[in-house]
This record gives C-alpha cells, sequence and structure tokens, in this order.
C-alpha cells in the first residue's frame, strides 16, 4: 500500500519547503501573459506555470473553477496540470471546496480520490458546513486510497466570521469544532495524519476571544499568503507551534512573475526560503 497522505506531505514539506504553490488562471493573468482568455490561453498559461512550479514546490493546488469554466476542454486541461505536477514529483491539492448530503460526497470522493479517475489528486478541499459527518465517505476514501482532505476551518475571506465564530450547541465556535473533528481523525498518525485544515494567513493570532486549538497533529493550508496580504510573521503569529506542519499557500502573489518559467521557480525558492522560519516554531 502506497504511503498515506500525511506521511507523503511530512516527506514532502521537508524535502522541497513548506510553499503551496496556487495554479489559478485568474482572466486578469492571462491577460498580464499576452495571453487570450481561451482554452488555449488557459492550457498554455497553466502548463507553464505547472512545469515550472511543480519541480520546486512540495504542493501544487489548482483551483478548480477557473478551468471547469472551459467546460469539458478546460477540465481535460486540469487533467493534465495534475498529471503533470505528480510528474514533476509535487503532491497536487486539487481545490475544489466540495460538500454535500453523504450519497453524493461519495460521488465527489470517487471523482477525486479514487486513483482510477481521470481527476485523482493527492488530496482535496471540502467544506463541512452541511455538517462535518456529511463528509464521511471522503474521509473513508482517503483513507481507503492513501489520499488527503483539508477541511475549511477559518477560511481567508472577510466573511468567514459570521458561520465559523458562531456558537454551536454545544458552546465552542464552530470552527473549534471542525478543528476538533480533524484532531479525533488523526489521532495516533505518524508523523502526521491526513485529515487538514485550511486556516487562512489572514485571521489573525489567537487571543482570549479565540477558543480553537490548530494542533490536529495534520497539514495546516494557509492561503491568503500573498496577494490577500497575509506574510511569513503573520504565519508565525497565527501557528506558533504548529508552524512547521503550515502550507503557505499562494496563487496570485507567485504567477505575476511569469510567463518566464525562470522567474516563476525563482519566486517560489525564495518564498520557500523565506518560510523556513517556520520550522524554528
Ligand atoms: O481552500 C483554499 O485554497 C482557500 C481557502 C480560503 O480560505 N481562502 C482562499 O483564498 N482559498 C483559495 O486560495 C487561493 C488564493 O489565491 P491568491 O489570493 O491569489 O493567493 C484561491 O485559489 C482561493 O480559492
Amino acid at each position: 500500500m502506497t504511503h498515506h497522505f500525511g506521511s507523503r506531505v511530512h516527506a514532502a514539506l521537508e524535502a522541497r519547503g513548506q510553499l503551496c504553490a496556487g495554479i489559478d488562471p485568474h482572466v486578469g493573468l492571462l491577460h498580464e501573459w499576452g495571453l487570450d482568455d481561451d482554452v488555449a490561453g488557459l492550457e498554455r498559461f497553466a502548463l507553464t506555470a505547472t512545469e515550472a512550479l511543480a519541480p520546486v514546490c512540495s504542493v501544487v493546488k489548482p483551483q478548480s473553477a477557473f478551468y471547469e469554466r472551459f467546460g469539458s476542454r478546460g477540465v481535460a486541461v486540469l487533467e493534465r496540470v495534475i498529471a503533470t505536477a505528480r510528474e514533476a514529483g509535487a503532491l497536487v491539492l486539487l481545490d475544489v471546496k466540495r460538500g454535500d448530503i453523504g450519497s453524493t460526497t461519495e460521488a465527489y470522493a470517487d471523482a477525486y480520490l479514487d486513483p482510477a479517475s481521470p481527476l485523482a489528486a493527492d488530496a482535496v478541499t471540502a467544506s463541512p458546513y452541511l455538517g462535518f459527518g456529511s463528509l464521511d465517505p471522503m474521509v473513508d476514501a482517503a483513507r481507503k486510497h492513501g489520499a488527503g482532505v483539508f477541511v475549511l476551518a477559518l477560511t481567508s475571506n472577510k466573511e468567514g466570521p459570521e458561520v465559523q465564530h458562531a456558537t454551536t450547541p454545544g458552546g465552542q465556535s464552530v470552527a473549534a469544532l471542525m478543528l476538533d473533528h480533524l484532531r479525533s481523525l488523526n489521532t495516533g498518525a505518524t508523523p502526521l495524519g491526513s485529515f487538514g485544515a485550511v486556516v487562512g494567513a489572514t485571521v489573525g493570532a489567537p487571543d482570549r476571544s479565540h477558543d480553537w486549538d490548530l494542533a490536529i497533529n495534520g497539514p495546516l493550508l494557509a492561503p491568503g499568503y500573498g496577494a490577500q496580504g497575509g506574510t511569513v510573521d503573520d504565519l508565525r503569529r497565527i501557528f506558533g507551534s504548529t508552524a512547521a506542519h503550515v502550507l503557505a499557500s499562494t496563487s496570485r502573489g507567485l504567477l505575476r512573475h511569469g510567463p518566464d518559467a525562470g522567474g516563476l521557480a525563482a519566486a517560489a525558492r525564495q518564498a520557500n526560503d523565506e518560510l523556513t522560519v517556520l520550522r524554528a516554531g
């Protein structure tokens, strides 16, 4: 059996650093790169970025929406991005933020986590806001296939707190409850569990009004580093002793260094260097 995702991501963080490269072909970036907003432009952009970034990053994160907007031909480009990144030795976290009733979640799990699927990735992002248990089929599929699931806990957008800071009937915040669920899924896993949390680089350092515990024994995806304003110092403050398990994710902040492949790779190397301070805790 292949190593479970937690051990693969742990090894990748050690070997390649803590940067997660988002491959998000925004229309504005296509134009900045001198490309048209069509399938040919998408393909050129996405494959150039993946070929440049996947060899120097532990994790590559394509956001599915930017491919889906071109229909089936865009999804075919996404399949190539996934294959190209994996061939270059990067783990692929497919950002789809899926969540539905359990029987439908099972179909999403088949689509993204079963190696027999053309869209199979190493891990996927999921939304627990139909109830954490609605994600059980994804959890089961991840265990079966050695894949990972990153569950939204504290998102980087300003609208997140109205849901995530709300108080549950048990008296804790919704975010804290999601993190508790993840901690139980990861119990006993070494060196790291396969069930990650999404905690934005913009959520602010914990204070007395916050009741969440980020020590979930799993990877922590921190989008919002870069273009949304999150810095390495923010990451240190937010994650504290769990900072070594952070995947600092940036899309536009990196992609604006293209289309030159050397410029893209150099920006990724520089970010990985900057992020080494997170290992100090
Ligand atoms: O799950 C995500 O990746 C995600 C969660 C979150 O809370 N905030 C967030 O920005 N993201 C994604 O992370 C990426 C951020 O892109 P940039 O702002 O360009 O670095 C996008 O693909 C978002 O969809």
